[in-house]
């Protein structure tokens, strides 16, 4: 049994409970098991929190908010340009309006979709999330699913 870590891949002893575990030095992502997976097919991955607001047009014009929704794109936008001014106006927090106004089942959790890689979430959405930097808020992005704006988290 090759007992060779997969490049990019470290041991480490937990301080806590002494027991083995392994980083990617890359992702910085730590786990339990012993990687096997050769680094260089360990993919990007960011972690992102959104705010989507859907209109009539998108794919499911429903949400946990609201049953039907009727707003055009045009009113969908404008909402959320109002919250993107409420949040670099340091007026409101993005989790607090996620929270309150996505129409994703996310804004139970913050708007927070966790760790997700390429090829994992609909094409616009991927593309303006890797290109934010950790910390960085997005412009509107436009979906299937309605229009967002995304926060990366990591
Ligand atoms: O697009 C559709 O046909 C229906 N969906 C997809 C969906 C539905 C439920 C849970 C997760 C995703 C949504 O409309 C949707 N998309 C999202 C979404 C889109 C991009 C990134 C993350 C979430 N959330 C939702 C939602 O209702 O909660």
């Amino acid at each position: 049994m090759d007992d060779q870590l997969p490049a990019g891949w470290e041991k480490r002893i937990s301080r806590k409970s002494g027991k083995e575990y392994y980083i990617n030095l890359c992702t910085k992502k730590s786990q339990w098991y012993r990687p096997t997976k050769p680094a260089e097919e360990t993919e990007e991955v960011v972690q992102c929190s959104h705010l989507l607001v859907k209109h009539k047009d998108c794919r499911r014009p429903s949400s946990w908010r609201q049953e039907k929704i009727e707003r055009t794109k045009e009113e969908a936008i404008t909402i959320l340009k109002g919250y993107l001014e409420q949040i670099e106006s340091g007026e409101a927090g993005f989790s607090e309006l996620a929270t309150q106004y996505s129409d994703c089942s996310s804004a139970k959790n913050k708007g927070d979709l966790g760790l997700f890689g390429r090829g994992q979430m609909q094409k616009p959405f991927e593309d303006a999330a890797f290109s934010l930097e950790v910390g960085e808020l997005s412009d509107i992005v436009s979906t299937d699913s309605g229009y967002h704006i995304i926060l990366r988290t990591a």
